[in-house]
């Protein structure tokens, strides 16, 4: 059941461009796990068209090896168990300052920046490191303390955009000191909410009556998601329906209940991810060949060199593409299952991702038995991803839930069809039978209904080619979900200005 009372984001505009703290555990200029990457890397550019956006992000071995110089600029004191750290500055090519949290020993490591090789985001549900806390309420901590102007850096943001549980605790530091400065807090999974054990709060700095029902405490462990959804002046996630479910037991992941109080309280909304102009098969300089709406001859160039790449036969049937996190959200399991049934009816599969030990096992198994037909390249490549999009005639991701989701805009912008759950994002951004493939039970049978339907549209070419036009054409772009954000930071910046008035 969907909750009604979730608002869409305010209806009036900005007037005055801010400044802007944007705080993130992965950009894609450096180092992305997932989706968290692309968002931290495309919005804050797109949002400094309007504002004076920065980043704050831990300065991982990726950044300290790359070619960007690292301006010392700032000085963090140690708090509670957490250690002290020096601010860098890089100026990216475009513009974009980001700040990097120099302390070596949390955050220069050979992995991912939540575990050795994890996939997830770093919970304690999965590998994640053994220091996670410390390392994120780190981040956290140096987020408010810029904001509170008590890092040196000569610039202090008004308001701060916060993601996932990462840096869920910025909000509850502040909070905890009385002071104002805005927040915007957005979840981009749910799923991964940052649980520790209650033990730890004093190292982190959280004070003890913090830890009750209405503060950081979850079933009797500490919850930096909790900690950002209840201090953030505002909740936002990234598609309007994934906002409506999480207001329900069935995705709310035990916090639906705090959440519908939010929404009640017209502080939750969703705003959608975009994709950025990089997303262009007529420029993509990546692909075999360019190509744009209605050149699918090259788009079949791009088709043959997926196949050959990827070490499959030359063929003439659909070429189905999965680029994911191998993870259980993914609904990996249901594609393995449908696995034979696709090829015995003609079609070919290729895998790219990394996860879970047991779904990559599953899927090397899965190539081997039907070689020529499937392949499974274990691990993320960029470039290569964008050849598979690129090649593909469809894209399964049967994502069990799904905040917004990325590849399937970017699939459709490459003109393969996405086979997906209608769940949260995957709802909002695929047109059923238009650009794309929705079912709707979370069940092996009525996935295989969509994938029958596809194969059924690719025999017919003038519909196939009117449906891959279709998506194309789609308007998913970083611009559309501006003017949102805008609005938003309007109206928080506005309350916090009234609450403030009101005090004084
Ligand atoms: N093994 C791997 N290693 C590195 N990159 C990989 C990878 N497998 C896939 N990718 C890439 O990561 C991105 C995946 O983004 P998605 O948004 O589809 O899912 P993800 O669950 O990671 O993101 C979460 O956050 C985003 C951002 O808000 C939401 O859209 C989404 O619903 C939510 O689950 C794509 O760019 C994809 O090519």
């Amino acid at each position: 059941m969907v909750n009604r009372n979730v608002k869409q984001p305010p209806e009036k505009t900005l007037e005055s461009p801010q400044r802007i703290l944007f705080v993130t555990s992965e950009i894609a200029d450096f180092v992305k796990v997932g989706g968290l990457g692309d968002v931290s890397s495309a919005l804050p550019r797109a949002l400094a068209t309007h504002h004076d956006v920065r980043v704050l992000i831990p300065a991982y071995r990726e950044m300290i090896e790359s070619e960007h110089q690292i301006e010392p600029v700032g000085h963090l004191a140690a708090f509670a168990g957490l250690p002290a750290c020096d601010i860098g500055k890089i100026t990216c090519d475009d513009g974009l300052i980001i700040y990097v949290l120099l302390c070596p020993e949390l955050y220069q490591r050979e992995g991912t920046p939540y575990g050795r090789g994890s996939s997830g985001y770093g919970d304690g549900q999965d590998e994640g490191w053994d220091d996670n806390d410390i390392r994120f309420a780190r981040l956290s901590r140096a987020a408010a303390d810029i904001a509170l102007g008590n890092a040196g850096l000569g610039w202090q943001p008004q308001l701060l955009h916060l993601n996932d549980w990462q840096c869920g605790l910025t909000a509850g530091y502040l909070h905890w000191q009385g002071a104002s400065v805005p927040s915007v807090f957005t979840i981009h999974n749910l799923a991964y909410q940052g649980l520790f054990d209650a033990s730890r709060c004093e190292m982190l700095g959280i004070p003890e009556e913090a830890f009750h029902i209405e503060g950081v405490e979850f079933y009797g462990n500490l919850s930096f998601m909790k900690a950002g959804i209840v201090y953030a002046s505002h909740v936002t996630t990234v598609s309007a329906t994934y906002a409506q479910e999480i207001t329900t037991p069935d995705f709310g992941c035990g916090l639906d209940g705090l959440l519908r109080c939010k929404a009640e309280a017209e502080q939750l909304c969703g705003i959608p991810n975009g994709i950025d102009d990089s997303w262009d098969p007529r420029t993509d300089i990546h692909l075999a060949q360019a190509f744009s709406y209605n050149d699918w001859r090259g788009k079949r160039v791009n088709a043959d060199y997926a196949r050959r790449h990827f070490g499959l036969a030359a063929g003439q049937g659909p070429l189905f593409a999965v680029v994911s996190r191998l993870v259980h959200q993914k609904g990996l399991d249901l594609t393995i299952e449908a696995a034979k049934t696709i090829v015995h009816a003609g079609g070919q599969i290729i895998f790219m991702g990394s996860g879970e030990h047991h779904v990559e096992e599953a899927l090397r198994k899965l190539a081997a038995r039907f070689p020529g037909a499937i392949a499974a390249y274990i691990g993320f490549d960029e470039y290569q991803a964008r050849c598979l999009f690129a090649g593909s005639d469809f894209l399964l991701m049967p994502s069990r839930f799904e905040p917004c989701g990325l590849s399937q805009m970017y699939a459709q912008r490459f003109g393969s069809l996405p086979i997906a759950y209608r769940t949260g994002g995957l709802a909002d951004t695929i047109e059923d039978g238009v650009t794309g493939f929705l079912f709707n039970d979370m069940e092996f049978s009525s996935y295989m209904k969509s994938i029958q339907r596809a194969f059924t549209v690719f025999k017919s070419t003038e519909l196939f080619n009117a449906m891959r036009g279709a998506a194309m054409m789609g308007r998913y772009h970083w611009r559309q979900s501006i003017e949102p954000y805008n609005r938003l930071y309007q109206q928080v910046l506005e309350k916090q200005g009234e609450k403030t008035q009101v005090i004084h």
